[in-house]
């Protein structure tokens, strides 16, 4: 059963050609590092799977329902959300914060529950981000709200997770938990697909990647054979060497 799946999807980037329409296929348990340069249209393609930039051309069914026959309501008990740009404005706590992952469940005037608390509590925990689940979100550091943002959807607990850049802030240690954190969710049968610029995350924890050229040009499949040095060199347009630690390929930019 696929439950994200776009046909014949063109994201809509101004002034540039259609390039080559994506036929995705997105099964419980995958995790997809979605991969190209800056400006490639990563998170445009994350925006538009998620119902909030309209495409240019194709649909995206969702639990193979069309995308934009579903409440909203329902998208957002199905689809979690970590983007680049947050409105932290907004005076909220740390746990208040986290329980917004819970609204997609309740009703206009109901509270949280005892349920509801115990699962924000737990994402906090587990984001290590506990300790601050007092202070207002718009003290915290990038690394932190990071953290948060990725907490607020573990409390939201969705089918598929949209995660532009994953690690972005993290210093090494949290960047290990949380890759970890998203390989445990596809091992519970969610559905990841994570914008990354790491390559060797890519490697490490992806079963599938979709490689996003700036002409719009795009291909993918399974990680094992589409991380291939020439494919990347093209993609990156930087020479890499490559070598091999603890049985993964790690890849190297080199000058020259
Ligand atoms: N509102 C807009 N108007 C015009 N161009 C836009 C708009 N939004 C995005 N773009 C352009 O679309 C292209 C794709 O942007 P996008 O943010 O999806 O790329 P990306 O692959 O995520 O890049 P990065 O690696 O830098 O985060 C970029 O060239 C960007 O300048």
């Amino acid at each position: 059963m696929s439950v994200l799946a776009t046909r014949d999807l063109v994201i809509d980037i101004p002034n540039r050609p259609s390039g080559r329409a994506l036929s995705l296929t997105l099964e419980p348990g995958q995790v997809w590092g979605v991969l190209g340069p800056n400006g490639a249209g990563k998170t445009t393609l994350l925006h538009t799977l998620a119902g909030l930039n309209a495409p240019r051309a194709g649909s995206i069914a969702l639990d193979d329902a069309p995308l934009t026959q579903l409440r909203r309501r329902k998208i957002a008990q199905r689809l979690g959300l970590v983007f680049q740009e947050r409105l932290d404005g907004f005076p909220a706590t740390v746990l208040e914060t986290a329980l917004i992952g819970r609204h997609p469940y309740m009703s206009a005037w109901q509270r949280e529950g005892a349920d509801d608390l115990a699962r924000a509590e737990a994402a906090l925990e587990r984001l290590d981000v506990a300790h601050l689940k007092e202070r207002l979100v718009n003290t915290l550091s990038g690394g932190e709200r990071q953290r948060v943002a990725i907490a607020t959807v573990l409390t939201q607990d969705p089918a598929v997770w949209l995660v532009d850049e994953p690690t972005n802030h993290l210093d090494l240690h949290h960047q290990s938990s949380v890759m970890a954190l998203m390989a445990e969710q596809a091992k519970a049968g969610k559905t990841l697909m994570l914008c990354l610029h790491d390559l060797n995350l890519a490697a490490r924890w992806c079963s599938h990647v979709l490689l996003l050229y700036p002409d719009g040009e795009a291909c993918w499949g399974e990680a094992r054979t589409m991380l291939e040095p020439a494919a990347l060199e093209r993609l990156y347009r930087q020479r890499l060497t490559v070598v091999e630690v603890n049985g993964a390929p790690v890849f190297v930019p080199i000058n020259g």
